[in-house]
């Protein structure tokens, strides 16, 4: 019952996942909890989408690497899973052009389940109608939400100069909607409070406190490895072994893109937004 009056929801996290650690993970398991608190959505879906090689930040690794180690680690979760689109395109893609680009997909296949659900009523035939991607049996017909996951630094990043464009902040704010994951002693409600653009889609914003404070970052993991030292039990297991396979993170690695701008501020500061 409770059921029929929610919108599906579905989350997407961008970013260089370099490598993937259990605190990636952690956000998306915190963010279901939060929305399906407020009792008006469903998440019935996480989407992780790995940055391309265009991105050109330091350190780096190849996208297969890192669309691979994702897949490894999602092994487990029965809702998430990675998304190589984004990598696999020749160049740097915003981060607002691959949120639309997934809502377009979402809003096709709800709508060809539609289809398939009205041909299932209209002819009898015994088709197996999937009561998670049937909008009908949900009671529901709202368009599903796409929400950007993020953490506290993405989100501040928007204030960066030469980093986001104005309109691209509108409209993930503001059509599609942000999980913010935040941390203790984090200023994201300050930064959004002092933001007029941001303030004005407040209602858009869900900003997720994670009580077990958990600082695992890429970069510490990708340091440690670098120095020999042991990873276990901040990644997957069988991430760990994939890059002790591959031998995928030394001094040689850290140094891929030092002398090169990242793709957004070449992008914008040289040409100006395009
Ligand atoms: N400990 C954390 N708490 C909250 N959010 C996090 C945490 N670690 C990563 N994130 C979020 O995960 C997303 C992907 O981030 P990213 O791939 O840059 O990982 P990272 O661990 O921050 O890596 P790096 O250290 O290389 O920047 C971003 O939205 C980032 O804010
Ligand atoms: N203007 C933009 O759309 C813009 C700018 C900076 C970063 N990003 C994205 O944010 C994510 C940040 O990842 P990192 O924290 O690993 O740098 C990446 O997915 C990147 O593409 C988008
Ligand atoms: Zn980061």
């Amino acid at each position: 019952m409770e059921n029929r009056v929610r919108t599906s929801a579905v989350l997407i996290a961008c970013g260089s996942f370099n490598p993937i650690t259990n605190m990636h993970l952690r956000m998306f398991e915190l963010a279901k909890d939060h929305l399906e608190d407020t009792g008006k959505y469903r998440v019935d879906r996480g989407i992780i989408s790995p940055v391309g090689d265009g991105y050109k930040k330091k350190g780096l690794i190849e996208a297969s690497h890192r669309v691979e180690m994702a897949k490894l680690a999602l092994e487990t979760s029965d809702w998430i899973t990675v998304d190589s689109w984004e990598s696999l395109q020749p160049e740097w893609v915003e981060t607002a052009k691959v949120v639309r680009h997934h809502y377009g997909e979402l809003v096709a296949a709800e709508q060809t389940n539609n289809e398939v659900e009205v041909d299932t009523v209209i002819y009898g035939k015994k088709r197996r109608v999937d009561d998670h991607s049937s909008s009908h049996q949900k009671g529901s017909h709202d368009n599903p939400r796409l929400f950007l996951l993020c953490g506290a630094d993405v989100l501040e990043s928007f204030g960066v100069p030469n980093l986001w464009k104005q309109e691209d902040i509108g409209e993930l704010v503001g059509r599609y909607g942000v999980v913010c994951i935040t941390r203790n002693g984090s200023d994201v409600e300050k930064f959004v409070h002092q933001s007029d653009s941001l303030w004005c889609h407040r209602r858009n914003i869900h900003l997720v406190r994670e009580w077990v404070t958990n600082e695992i970052s890429a970069t510490h993991v990708r340091r440690a490895l670098r120095r020999g030292r042991s990873v276990r039990y901040l990644l997957p297991d069988p991430v760990v072994t994939y890059i002790e396979e591959k031998r995928l993170y030394s001094v040689e690695s850290e140094r891929k893109n030092e002398d090169v701008p990242l793709a957004p501020l070449a992008r914008y500061t040289d040409a100006g937004p395009s």
